[in-house]
């Protein structure tokens, strides 16, 4: 078996001190192999944000082993957790672009915080990118001017331009129509599966969770063991 790019062990987080020091995850077990596709549902305040926030390194695990790609980070340093940040790749559910940069320069910024590249490769693979997911005649335009569909394609393009490892996903069909939506996750599967990448995605949205290599569930904090293999998920249509 292949070695996991997410293990985690025994994890607990608190949020709060003293009195209002309150408990929201109770021993989490989970590994996910690369090129895997998780789902992760549960009713709303059952950790599913706090857990993914804790693996994409955006506050420090407290309790407990979380390896990311062989490095703990429990215990981490603030250096060492913006170090496991360039791993990843992140699409929310509000998009976040920023409003006065075009698409092609929002998808840019993607590139940017890995400091590899000149400006020119960087506009190349920012419109390849752009291109693939459908955008390719609307590189120069503004957040403002597109749709939420659209907006959140070039969000998927900036979070997949660099090639993460892994892609944490956060609602990322909530504003969407039911087409769009699909549209979106379709587009994701394809371009993860393209790169090998791995994605841990949590959803309420019934309608997408065909395209999961498997479906893991929260609930009061503890996740489910028993968790569910997608049936036969459809290859993006
Ligand atoms: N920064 C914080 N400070 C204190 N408590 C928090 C903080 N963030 C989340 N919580 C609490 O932790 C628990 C889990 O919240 P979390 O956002 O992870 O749930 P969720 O499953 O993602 O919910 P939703 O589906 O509504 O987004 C909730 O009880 C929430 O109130």
């Amino acid at each position: 078996m292949k070695d996991p790019v997410i293990s985690i062990r025994h994890l607990d987080h608190y949020f709060g001190h003293g009195r209002l020091r309150k408990q929201v995850l109770f021993d989490i077990h989970l590994d996910i192999t690369a090129g895997e596709i998780v789902l992760m549902t549960g009713p709303s305040g059952s950790g599913k944000t706090t857990l993914l926030t804790l693996v994409g390194g955006l506050r420090a695990a407290q309790n407990g082993s979380l390896k990311i790609l062989g490095q703990e980070l429990t215990g981490a340093k603030e250096k060492e957790l913006v170090q496991a940040r360039r791993h990843n790749g992140y699409i929310f559910q509000a998009h976040n672009l920023h409003r006065s940069l075009t698409a092609l320069q929002n998808v840019k910024m993607g590139l940017e915080v890995t400091g590899t590249r000149s400006p020119q490769e960087m506009v190349e693979q920012a419109t390849t990118i752009l291109n693939q997911v459908g955008l390719g005649d609307h590189i120069h335009y503004y957040p403002d001017d597109l749709s939420g569909g659209q907006k959140q394609r070039v969000a998927i393009a900036r979070a997949l331009v660099s090639h993460p490892a892994i892609v944490l996903a956060d609602e990322p069909t909530a504003a969407l129509d039911s087409k769009s939506g699909r549209d979106v996750v379709n587009l994701m599967q394809t371009l993860a599966k393209e790169q090998g990448c791995t994605i841990l995605l949590v959803t309420h949205d019934n309608r997408i969770l065909d395209v999961a290599d498997r479906i893991v569930h929260m609930e009061d904090g503890r996740l489910e063991t028993n968790t569910l293999t997608a049936e036969a998920p459809p290859k993006a249509a």
